[in-house]
């Protein structure tokens, strides 16, 4: 039987997910607590990594292989880099890069190392889920690039240049990290964020002031999609 991962990185993110869970188990493991349970019998098991790759990296790996998940999806808030993402938008990543990865004084383009790649792409069939959960719900659902690195963004020539340099269309700290791990484990994933700040000189206090509404927006959606995977 399938079991799916639901991931966050922050208790934010996945509470609204846990408090919908029947026969709720929970697994302490690697400094982490995995909630297992089942959501209209699907089998699931929901986690917050804590902020940022290395955390993200840690997570996603034990979801799979500790506890054999064989699809994942993220669940989040995110910064806006597109001018037409506002507070409460969800975006859907076609492709996750790292925008803080750089290793230009050897003639590399941001974002790349050796045997790796600048944009990791996502399940497509997930991806074709989303868009007919976002039809029957009448939600408008943008796709585009989501840049993932170890900062939170509050500065709009940093945001400006992440944008330029990866054609992202938002930003956020975990994404890249769950992407390698799946693409790596051959497990099917989906990054879903709602915008909860501009990545600008404000971002801080909307993220404070948005954190938790856009999180329920995307944990919701989510929660959708496993009633239909
Ligand atoms: N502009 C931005 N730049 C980068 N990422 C994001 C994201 C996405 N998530 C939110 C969270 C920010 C952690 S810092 C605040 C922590 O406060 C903890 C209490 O002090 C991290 O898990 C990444 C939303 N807006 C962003």
């Amino acid at each position: 039987m399938s079991k799916i991962a639901i991931m966050g990185a922050m208790p934010e993110e996945i509470e609204p997910i846990i408090t919908k869970l029947d026969d709720l188990n929970v697994v302490e493991y690697a400094a982490n607590k995995y909630y297992e349970g089942s959501y209209h019998g699907k089998k699931v098991v929901v986690a917050y990594s804590k902020i940022g790759k290395v955390f993200a990296t840690l997570t996603a790996t034990s979801l799979i292989e500790k506890f054999g998940c064989d699809t994942l999806l993220f669940s989040g808030v995110a910064g806006a880099i597109s001018e037409d993402l506002h507070i409460g938008d969800l975006i859907i990543a076609d492709g996750l890069c790292q925008h803080d990865l750089d290793i230009t004084a050897f003639g590399h383009p941001y974002g790349y190392v050796p045997e790796g790649e600048v944009c990791i792409p996502t399940d497509e069939k997930l991806r074709e889920v989303a868009k007919k959960v976002a039809k029957a719900k009448g939600l408008p659902l943008k796709e585009g690039i989501i840049a993932t690195g170890d900062q939170f963004v509050a500065d709009h020539e940093r945001k400006e240049w992440i944008g330029k340099t990866f054609h992202a269309d938002a930003l956020e700290m975990e994404g890249a990290a769950v992407a390698v791990v799946c693409s790596s484990l051959d497990v099917p994933y989906f990054i879903l964020r709602a915008i909860s700040d501009s990545a600008d000189m404000d971002a801080s206090f909307n993220f404070d002031e948005f954190l938790e509404s856009s999180a329920k927006i995307s944990a919701d959606f989510i929660l959708a999609m496993v009633e239909e995977i």
